[in-house]
Protein backbone atom coordinates (compact mmCIF):
# COMPACT_ATOMS: atom_id res chain seq x y z
CA UNK A 1 0.00 0.00 0.00
CA UNK A 2 1.06 3.74 -0.62
CA UNK A 3 1.74 6.49 1.92
CA UNK A 4 -0.67 9.10 2.64
CA UNK A 5 0.76 12.11 2.03
CA UNK A 6 1.28 13.09 5.62
CA UNK A 7 5.03 12.86 6.37
CA UNK A 8 5.10 11.02 9.93
CA UNK A 9 8.58 11.09 9.59
CA UNK A 10 10.51 14.32 8.45
CA UNK A 11 14.34 14.60 7.99
CA UNK A 12 15.76 17.36 7.37
CA UNK A 13 19.69 18.16 5.90
CA UNK A 14 20.54 15.68 8.44
CA UNK A 15 24.01 14.87 9.80
CA UNK A 16 25.85 12.46 11.98
CA UNK A 17 29.15 12.97 12.26
CA UNK A 18 31.05 10.86 14.75
CA UNK A 19 34.39 11.94 16.31
CA UNK A 20 36.53 9.65 16.51
CA UNK A 21 40.52 9.42 17.76
CA UNK A 22 43.06 8.41 14.89
CA UNK A 23 43.63 4.79 16.27
CA UNK A 24 47.02 5.76 17.48
CA UNK A 25 47.99 4.50 21.57
CA UNK A 26 45.11 5.02 23.75
CA UNK A 27 43.97 7.89 21.22
CA UNK A 28 47.33 10.05 22.17
CA UNK A 29 49.93 11.73 19.65
CA UNK A 30 47.09 11.23 17.28
CA UNK A 31 44.70 14.10 15.47
CA UNK A 32 40.66 13.27 15.87
CA UNK A 33 39.09 12.35 12.52
CA UNK A 34 35.50 13.12 11.58
CA UNK A 35 33.52 9.93 10.32
CA UNK A 36 30.53 11.76 7.98
CA UNK A 37 28.00 8.93 8.68
CA UNK A 38 25.53 10.53 7.47
CA UNK A 39 25.88 13.87 6.01
CA UNK A 40 23.09 16.20 4.59
CA UNK A 41 20.05 13.74 4.24
CA UNK A 42 16.68 14.65 3.15
CA UNK A 43 14.02 12.37 3.57
CA UNK A 44 9.78 12.00 4.20
CA UNK A 45 8.56 9.08 5.49
CA UNK A 46 3.99 8.60 5.20
CA UNK A 47 1.56 6.90 7.00
CA UNK A 48 1.96 3.52 5.97
CA UNK A 49 4.83 3.70 3.97
CA UNK A 50 7.65 1.11 3.35
CA UNK A 51 10.42 2.50 2.69
CA UNK A 52 13.68 -0.24 1.62
CA UNK A 53 17.41 1.58 2.44
CA UNK A 54 20.33 -0.17 0.32
CA UNK A 55 23.90 0.54 -0.25
CA UNK A 56 27.37 -0.59 0.71
CA UNK A 57 28.30 -1.87 4.53
CA UNK A 58 29.43 1.71 6.22
CA UNK A 59 27.34 3.75 3.75
CA UNK A 60 25.21 4.86 6.91
CA UNK A 61 21.87 3.44 6.44
CA UNK A 62 21.87 2.18 10.25
CA UNK A 63 22.87 5.52 11.46
CA UNK A 64 20.35 7.12 9.30
CA UNK A 65 17.65 4.42 10.39
CA UNK A 66 18.67 5.49 13.96
CA UNK A 67 18.43 9.03 13.31
CA UNK A 68 15.52 8.51 12.07
CA UNK A 69 13.47 7.23 14.67
CA UNK A 70 15.68 9.07 17.56
CA UNK A 71 17.70 6.75 18.46
CA UNK A 72 20.62 9.05 17.99
CA UNK A 73 20.71 12.29 18.01
CA UNK A 74 21.87 14.18 14.39
CA UNK A 75 24.82 16.58 14.73
CA UNK A 76 22.70 18.40 12.31
CA UNK A 77 19.87 18.95 10.37
CA UNK A 78 16.32 18.16 11.85
CA UNK A 79 14.32 15.30 12.71
CA UNK A 80 10.45 15.23 12.88
CA UNK A 81 7.75 13.07 14.10
CA UNK A 82 4.45 14.71 12.54
CA UNK A 83 5.75 18.21 12.44
CA UNK A 84 7.02 17.83 16.54
CA UNK A 85 11.14 18.05 16.97
CA UNK A 86 12.01 14.98 18.41
CA UNK A 87 15.80 16.16 19.57
CA UNK A 88 13.17 19.68 21.29
CA UNK A 89 10.58 17.07 22.58
CA UNK A 90 13.55 15.15 24.28
CA UNK A 91 15.01 18.24 25.75
CA UNK A 92 11.82 20.10 26.65
CA UNK A 93 12.93 22.87 24.30
CA UNK A 94 9.93 25.06 22.31
CA UNK A 95 6.52 24.19 21.98
CA UNK A 96 6.59 20.51 22.30
CA UNK A 97 3.34 19.76 21.11
CA UNK A 98 3.78 15.62 21.09
CA UNK A 99 5.72 14.60 24.62
CA UNK A 100 8.95 12.36 23.91
CA UNK A 101 7.38 9.63 25.64
CA UNK A 102 4.75 9.48 22.82
CA UNK A 103 7.28 9.76 20.37
CA UNK A 104 9.30 6.58 21.36
CA UNK A 105 6.50 4.69 21.45
CA UNK A 106 5.57 5.17 18.56
CA UNK A 107 8.95 4.94 16.83
CA UNK A 108 10.15 1.67 16.98
CA UNK A 109 13.23 -0.84 16.43
CA UNK A 110 13.56 -4.54 15.59
CA UNK A 111 17.08 -5.31 15.16
CA UNK A 112 19.14 -7.76 13.13
CA UNK A 113 19.81 -9.91 15.80
CA UNK A 114 16.59 -10.29 17.90
CA UNK A 115 18.53 -12.10 20.71
CA UNK A 116 20.64 -9.31 21.44
CA UNK A 117 17.25 -7.62 22.78
CA UNK A 118 16.03 -10.47 24.47
CA UNK A 119 16.28 -10.95 28.04
CA UNK A 120 17.15 -14.43 28.18
CA UNK A 121 15.90 -14.83 32.04
CA UNK A 122 13.09 -13.58 30.71
CA UNK A 123 10.27 -15.72 28.98
CA UNK A 124 8.41 -14.59 26.14
CA UNK A 125 5.00 -13.98 27.47
CA UNK A 126 7.22 -11.32 30.45
CA UNK A 127 9.07 -9.51 27.01
CA UNK A 128 6.13 -8.79 25.72
CA UNK A 129 3.56 -7.67 28.54
CA UNK A 130 6.27 -5.08 29.60
CA UNK A 131 5.45 -2.42 26.92
CA UNK A 132 1.39 -3.30 27.45
CA UNK A 133 1.92 -2.44 31.31
CA UNK A 134 3.50 0.45 30.04
CA UNK A 135 1.68 2.14 27.46
CA UNK A 136 -1.59 0.03 28.06
CA UNK A 137 -1.72 0.29 31.47
CA UNK A 138 -6.07 0.16 31.09
CA UNK A 139 -6.00 -3.50 30.27
CA UNK A 140 -6.53 -6.46 32.92
CA UNK A 141 -3.86 -8.95 33.16
CA UNK A 142 -6.35 -10.93 31.43
CA UNK A 143 -7.01 -8.63 28.33
CA UNK A 144 -3.13 -8.35 28.13
CA UNK A 145 -2.56 -11.80 28.16
CA UNK A 146 -5.03 -12.55 25.47
CA UNK A 147 -4.22 -9.71 23.60
CA UNK A 148 -0.14 -11.49 23.76
CA UNK A 149 -1.58 -14.88 22.79
CA UNK A 150 -3.49 -13.89 19.79
CA UNK A 151 -0.81 -12.05 18.39
CA UNK A 152 1.75 -14.93 18.70
CA UNK A 153 -0.82 -16.91 16.61
CA UNK A 154 -1.05 -13.79 14.48
CA UNK A 155 2.35 -14.09 13.67
CA UNK A 156 2.44 -17.92 13.40
CA UNK A 157 3.55 -19.19 16.78
CA UNK A 158 0.93 -21.86 17.64
CA UNK A 159 0.14 -22.88 20.17
CA UNK A 160 1.18 -19.50 21.33
CA UNK A 161 0.44 -21.15 25.13
CA UNK A 162 3.40 -23.16 24.56
CA UNK A 163 5.74 -20.26 22.92
CA UNK A 164 4.84 -17.90 25.89
CA UNK A 165 6.27 -20.61 28.18
CA UNK A 166 9.19 -20.45 26.89
CA UNK A 167 12.56 -18.47 27.32
CA UNK A 168 14.48 -17.24 24.33
CA UNK A 169 17.36 -19.55 24.00
CA UNK A 170 14.21 -22.08 23.01
CA UNK A 171 13.24 -20.04 20.34
CA UNK A 172 14.97 -20.31 16.64
CA UNK A 173 16.16 -17.54 15.41
CA UNK A 174 12.86 -16.96 13.03
CA UNK A 175 10.67 -16.84 16.05
CA UNK A 176 12.70 -14.58 17.76
CA UNK A 177 12.02 -12.34 15.01
CA UNK A 178 8.48 -12.64 15.24
CA UNK A 179 8.85 -12.09 19.25
CA UNK A 180 10.49 -8.57 18.25
CA UNK A 181 7.58 -7.77 15.45
CA UNK A 182 5.00 -8.95 18.09
CA UNK A 183 6.87 -6.59 20.63
CA UNK A 184 7.28 -3.86 18.35
CA UNK A 185 3.91 -4.00 16.91
CA UNK A 186 1.98 -4.29 20.75
CA UNK A 187 3.19 -0.20 21.01
CA UNK A 188 0.93 0.20 18.31
CA UNK A 189 4.01 2.23 16.12
CA UNK A 190 3.46 4.82 13.57
CA UNK A 191 7.42 3.77 12.21
CA UNK A 192 8.98 0.48 12.73
CA UNK A 193 13.01 0.03 11.62
CA UNK A 194 13.77 -2.80 10.44
CA UNK A 195 17.22 -3.04 10.29
CA UNK A 196 18.62 -5.93 8.41
CA UNK A 197 15.97 -7.45 10.15
CA UNK A 198 15.81 -10.66 7.91
CA UNK A 199 19.53 -10.73 6.88
CA UNK A 200 20.70 -13.60 9.64
CA UNK A 201 17.66 -15.98 9.02
CA UNK A 202 18.05 -18.64 6.59
CA UNK A 203 17.25 -17.94 2.78
CA UNK A 204 14.36 -20.37 3.03
CA UNK A 205 12.82 -17.94 5.58
CA UNK A 206 13.68 -14.66 4.30
CA UNK A 207 10.61 -14.84 1.81
CA UNK A 208 7.98 -15.92 4.82
CA UNK A 209 9.42 -13.22 6.89
CA UNK A 210 9.02 -10.43 4.81
CA UNK A 211 5.74 -11.33 3.57
CA UNK A 212 4.72 -11.39 7.55
CA UNK A 213 6.29 -7.64 8.05
CA UNK A 214 4.46 -6.81 4.54
CA UNK A 215 1.05 -8.49 5.82
CA UNK A 216 1.40 -6.59 9.30
CA UNK A 217 2.66 -3.61 8.06
CA UNK A 218 -0.73 -2.87 6.20
CA UNK A 219 -2.84 -4.87 9.02
CA UNK A 220 -1.83 -1.78 11.60
CA UNK A 221 -1.19 1.08 9.07
CA UNK A 222 2.62 1.24 10.62
CA UNK A 223 5.17 2.61 8.11
CA UNK A 224 8.31 0.31 7.44
CA UNK A 225 11.79 1.85 7.42
CA UNK A 226 13.64 -1.47 6.67
CA UNK A 227 17.22 -1.46 5.99
CA UNK A 228 19.19 -3.95 3.41
CA UNK A 229 22.69 -4.44 1.60
CA UNK A 230 21.14 -6.76 -0.51
CA UNK A 231 19.00 -5.03 -3.15
CA UNK A 232 17.06 -7.94 -3.85
CA UNK A 233 15.57 -8.10 -0.36
CA UNK A 234 14.72 -4.07 -0.59
CA UNK A 235 12.94 -4.75 -4.10
CA UNK A 236 11.02 -7.48 -2.66
CA UNK A 237 9.76 -5.71 0.57
CA UNK A 238 9.37 -2.18 -1.62
CA UNK A 239 7.47 -3.48 -4.60
CA UNK A 240 5.15 -5.25 -3.31
CA UNK A 241 4.10 -2.60 -0.67
CA UNK A 242 4.28 -0.12 -3.42
CA UNK A 243 7.32 1.73 -1.50
CA UNK A 244 10.22 3.17 -2.43
CA UNK A 245 13.94 2.58 -2.37
CA UNK A 246 16.67 4.50 -1.19
CA UNK A 247 20.09 4.09 -2.16
CA UNK A 248 23.24 5.39 0.35
CA UNK A 249 26.49 5.87 -0.82
CA UNK A 250 29.08 7.02 1.75
CA UNK A 251 26.60 9.18 3.81
CA UNK A 252 24.46 10.63 0.79
CA UNK A 253 21.43 9.57 -0.33
CA UNK A 254 22.02 9.57 -3.63
CA UNK A 255 18.61 8.39 -5.65
CA UNK A 256 15.31 7.69 -3.97
CA UNK A 257 12.35 6.55 -6.31
CA UNK A 258 9.59 3.81 -6.29
CA UNK A 259 11.06 0.35 -6.43
CA UNK A 260 9.95 -0.35 -10.03
CA UNK A 261 12.07 2.52 -11.33
CA UNK A 262 14.35 2.24 -9.22
CA UNK A 263 15.06 -1.33 -10.60
CA UNK A 264 13.85 -1.05 -14.03
CA UNK A 265 15.49 2.16 -14.80
CA UNK A 266 17.93 3.05 -12.53
CA UNK A 267 19.63 6.57 -12.96
CA UNK A 268 22.32 7.26 -10.69
CA UNK A 269 25.58 5.17 -12.20
CA UNK A 270 25.83 3.57 -8.13
CA UNK A 271 22.24 2.06 -8.38
CA UNK A 272 23.15 0.93 -11.55
CA UNK A 273 25.96 -0.73 -10.30
CA UNK A 274 24.36 -1.97 -7.13
CA UNK A 275 21.89 -3.77 -9.76
CA UNK A 276 24.23 -5.03 -11.48
CA UNK A 277 25.77 -6.33 -8.43
CA UNK A 278 22.37 -8.22 -8.10
CA UNK A 279 21.94 -10.42 -11.17
CA UNK A 280 18.80 -11.99 -9.63
CA UNK A 281 17.02 -8.74 -10.76
CA UNK A 282 17.73 -8.37 -14.34
CA UNK A 283 18.44 -12.34 -15.74
CA UNK A 284 17.14 -11.21 -19.07
CA UNK A 285 20.38 -9.48 -19.06
CA UNK A 286 23.41 -11.43 -20.47
CA UNK A 287 26.64 -10.75 -17.90
CA UNK A 288 28.28 -7.51 -18.64
CA UNK A 289 31.17 -5.86 -17.33
CA UNK A 290 30.93 -4.35 -14.06
CA UNK A 291 30.14 -0.61 -14.26
CA UNK A 292 32.21 0.72 -11.39
CA UNK A 293 35.97 1.40 -11.96
CA UNK A 294 37.22 0.35 -8.48
CA UNK A 295 35.44 -2.50 -6.14
CA UNK A 296 37.28 -0.34 -3.10
CA UNK A 297 34.87 1.77 -1.18
CA UNK A 298 36.90 5.09 -0.11
CA UNK A 299 37.40 6.08 3.65
CA UNK A 300 34.35 7.54 4.95
CA UNK A 301 36.84 9.89 7.06
CA UNK A 302 38.48 11.12 3.95
CA UNK A 303 35.45 11.11 1.11
CA UNK A 304 36.33 12.23 -1.86
CA UNK A 305 35.54 16.20 -3.18
CA UNK A 306 32.42 16.55 -5.19
CA UNK A 307 30.76 13.32 -5.56
CA UNK A 308 31.38 11.14 -3.38
CA UNK A 309 31.20 7.97 -5.95
CA UNK A 310 33.26 10.06 -8.70
CA UNK A 311 36.78 7.65 -7.86
CA UNK A 312 34.16 4.66 -8.47
CA UNK A 313 32.13 6.36 -11.41
CA UNK A 314 32.40 5.44 -15.08
CA UNK A 315 30.39 8.27 -15.99
CA UNK A 316 32.42 10.84 -14.30
CA UNK A 317 31.87 13.72 -16.66
CA UNK A 318 34.58 15.36 -18.38
CA UNK A 319 34.84 19.33 -18.55
CA UNK A 320 32.85 20.31 -21.04
CA UNK A 321 35.44 22.26 -23.33
CA UNK A 322 37.44 19.29 -23.39
CA UNK A 323 36.60 16.61 -26.70
CA UNK A 324 37.34 13.42 -25.39
CA UNK A 325 36.17 9.69 -25.73
CA UNK A 326 34.66 8.55 -22.39
CA UNK A 327 37.07 5.52 -22.00
CA UNK A 328 39.95 7.81 -22.63
CA UNK A 329 38.78 10.38 -19.75
CA UNK A 330 38.25 7.11 -17.51
CA UNK A 331 42.24 6.54 -18.04
CA UNK A 332 43.41 9.95 -17.33
CA UNK A 333 40.77 10.15 -14.26
CA UNK A 334 42.82 6.49 -13.27
CA UNK A 335 45.82 7.88 -13.48
CA UNK A 336 45.32 11.12 -11.76
CA UNK A 337 43.68 9.25 -8.70
CA UNK A 338 47.26 7.08 -8.83
CA UNK A 339 49.30 10.25 -8.97
CA UNK A 340 46.85 11.92 -5.70
CA UNK A 341 47.56 8.22 -4.16
CA UNK A 342 51.24 8.29 -4.63
CA UNK A 343 50.94 5.05 -6.49
CA UNK A 344 53.51 6.12 -9.11
CA UNK A 345 57.23 5.75 -8.07
CA UNK A 346 58.75 7.83 -10.89
CA UNK A 347 62.39 5.67 -10.05
CA UNK A 348 60.58 2.42 -10.66
CA UNK A 349 59.97 3.61 -14.17
CA UNK A 350 63.29 4.69 -14.71
CA UNK A 351 64.48 1.36 -13.81
CA UNK A 352 61.98 -0.25 -16.76
CA UNK A 353 63.48 1.91 -18.91
CA UNK A 354 66.66 2.72 -20.63
CA UNK A 355 67.98 5.73 -19.15
CA UNK A 356 70.54 6.12 -21.74
CA UNK A 357 66.86 7.24 -24.16
CA UNK A 358 65.93 9.63 -21.64
CA UNK A 359 62.59 11.01 -20.78
CA UNK A 360 60.92 10.31 -24.27
CA UNK A 361 61.86 6.30 -22.86
CA UNK A 362 60.00 7.76 -19.83
CA UNK A 363 57.18 9.17 -21.34
CA UNK A 364 56.45 6.42 -24.15
CA UNK A 365 56.80 3.40 -21.16
CA UNK A 366 54.29 5.21 -19.12
CA UNK A 367 51.71 5.92 -22.30
CA UNK A 368 52.06 1.84 -22.68
CA UNK A 369 51.46 1.18 -19.38
CA UNK A 370 48.66 3.31 -18.56
CA UNK A 371 46.38 4.16 -21.81
CA UNK A 372 44.95 1.42 -24.25
CA UNK A 373 42.89 4.17 -26.04
CA UNK A 374 44.40 6.71 -28.06
CA UNK A 375 45.33 9.96 -26.73
CA UNK A 376 45.83 12.95 -28.95
CA UNK A 377 46.34 16.93 -29.72
CA UNK A 378 45.63 19.18 -26.42
CA UNK A 379 44.86 16.07 -24.24
CA UNK A 380 47.96 14.11 -25.42
CA UNK A 381 49.81 17.10 -24.52
CA UNK A 382 48.85 18.02 -21.20
CA UNK A 383 49.18 13.98 -20.49
CA UNK A 384 52.97 14.25 -21.43
CA UNK A 385 53.36 17.59 -19.83
CA UNK A 386 52.51 15.31 -16.55
CA UNK A 387 54.65 12.68 -17.69
CA UNK A 388 57.63 14.96 -18.07
CA UNK A 389 57.14 16.12 -14.83
CA UNK A 390 57.27 12.83 -13.17
CA UNK A 391 60.39 12.13 -14.51
CA UNK A 392 61.96 15.28 -13.28
CA UNK A 393 59.91 14.21 -9.98
CA UNK A 394 57.81 17.40 -9.54
CA UNK A 395 54.27 15.51 -8.87
CA UNK A 396 53.52 18.59 -7.68
CA UNK A 397 53.62 20.15 -11.24
CA UNK A 398 52.75 16.98 -12.75
CA UNK A 399 49.53 17.23 -10.75
CA UNK A 400 48.13 20.80 -11.30
CA UNK A 401 48.49 20.16 -14.98
CA UNK A 402 46.22 17.35 -15.17
CA UNK A 403 43.73 19.49 -12.64
CA UNK A 404 44.04 22.53 -14.96
CA UNK A 405 42.59 20.66 -18.13
CA UNK A 406 41.24 17.87 -16.79
CA UNK A 407 39.20 19.03 -13.46
CA UNK A 408 35.74 17.35 -13.68
CA UNK A 409 32.27 19.08 -12.07
CA UNK A 410 31.85 15.88 -10.74
CA UNK A 411 35.27 16.22 -8.47
CA UNK A 412 34.36 19.99 -8.09
CA UNK A 413 30.84 19.97 -6.92
CA UNK A 414 28.49 17.84 -4.54
CA UNK A 415 25.44 17.19 -6.82
CA UNK A 416 22.00 18.38 -5.59
CA UNK A 417 19.33 16.17 -5.53
CA UNK A 418 17.01 16.53 -8.58
CA UNK A 419 13.48 15.23 -9.86
CA UNK A 420 14.65 13.55 -13.00
CA UNK A 421 11.61 13.19 -15.56
CA UNK A 422 9.95 10.05 -14.30
CA UNK A 423 9.77 11.79 -10.70
CA UNK A 424 12.55 9.97 -8.25
CA UNK A 425 14.86 12.44 -7.10
CA UNK A 426 18.94 11.88 -8.30
CA UNK A 427 22.13 13.49 -7.15
CA UNK A 428 24.27 13.13 -10.30
CA UNK A 429 25.75 15.98 -12.59
CA UNK A 430 24.47 13.71 -15.35
CA UNK A 431 20.71 15.43 -14.40
CA UNK A 432 22.02 18.87 -13.88
CA UNK A 433 20.04 21.70 -15.04
CA UNK A 434 20.93 22.05 -19.13
CA UNK A 435 22.11 18.37 -19.17
CA UNK A 436 19.50 15.50 -20.74
CA UNK A 437 17.55 13.85 -18.57
CA UNK A 438 18.10 10.79 -20.75
CA UNK A 439 21.60 11.06 -19.90
CA UNK A 440 24.00 9.61 -22.93
CA UNK A 441 25.79 6.30 -22.07
CA UNK A 442 28.87 8.05 -21.52
CA UNK A 443 30.87 4.84 -20.95
CA UNK A 444 30.75 3.61 -24.91
CA UNK A 445 33.37 6.18 -25.71
CA UNK A 446 35.38 6.34 -29.19
CA UNK A 447 38.86 6.09 -28.67
CA UNK A 448 39.27 7.24 -32.17
CA UNK A 449 37.71 10.53 -31.48
CA UNK A 450 39.18 11.91 -28.59
CA UNK A 451 40.94 14.86 -29.32
N1 LIG B 1 29.31 5.34 17.20
C1 LIG B 1 30.14 5.49 16.16
N2 LIG B 1 31.34 6.08 16.30
C2 LIG B 1 32.18 6.26 15.26
N3 LIG B 1 31.90 5.86 14.00
C3 LIG B 1 30.71 5.25 13.80
C4 LIG B 1 29.79 5.02 14.86
N4 LIG B 1 28.69 4.38 14.34
C5 LIG B 1 28.94 4.20 13.02
N5 LIG B 1 30.16 4.73 12.70
C6 LIG B 1 30.77 4.77 11.36
O1 LIG B 1 29.84 5.43 10.51
C7 LIG B 1 29.83 4.84 9.22
C8 LIG B 1 28.42 4.38 8.88
O2 LIG B 1 28.09 3.27 9.72
P1 LIG B 1 26.67 2.55 9.63
O3 LIG B 1 26.65 1.43 10.62
O4 LIG B 1 25.59 3.56 9.74
O5 LIG B 1 26.70 1.97 8.14
P2 LIG B 1 25.79 0.84 7.49
O6 LIG B 1 25.54 1.28 6.10
O7 LIG B 1 24.62 0.55 8.35
O8 LIG B 1 26.80 -0.38 7.49
P3 LIG B 1 26.50 -1.96 7.70
O9 LIG B 1 25.66 -2.38 6.53
O10 LIG B 1 27.87 -2.56 7.67
O11 LIG B 1 25.83 -2.09 9.01
C9 LIG B 1 30.86 3.71 9.27
O12 LIG B 1 32.08 4.20 8.77
C10 LIG B 1 30.97 3.40 10.75
O13 LIG B 1 32.24 2.89 11.06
Amino acid sequence: MSGSDEAVLSLEDVEVHFESNGGGLFGLFSEAETVRAVDGVSLDISSNQVVALVGESGCGKTTLGKTAIGLQEPTGGSVKYRGQDIREAREGRGDVTIPYDEIRRALQIIHQDPGSSLNPNTKVMAVLETPLKRWQTDLSREDRRARILGMLERVGMSPPQDYAGRYPHQLSGGEKQRVALVRALLMNPDVILADEAISALDVSLRIEMMDLFLELQDEFGTSFLAISHDLSNANYLAEKADGLIGVMYLGKLVEIGPAKRIIHDPKHPYTKALRWATPDLHPEEAATEMPMRKIDIPDPKNPPSGCRFHTRCPEVIAPDDVDIAQETFIEVMTYREQLADGEIDPEEVWAEVDPEAGTEAFVAHLFDALFETSLSGANRATVRESFEALAEEDHDHARAVLRERFESVCETTIPEPRETADDHPVACHLYDEGAAFDAPDRTAGDAAADD
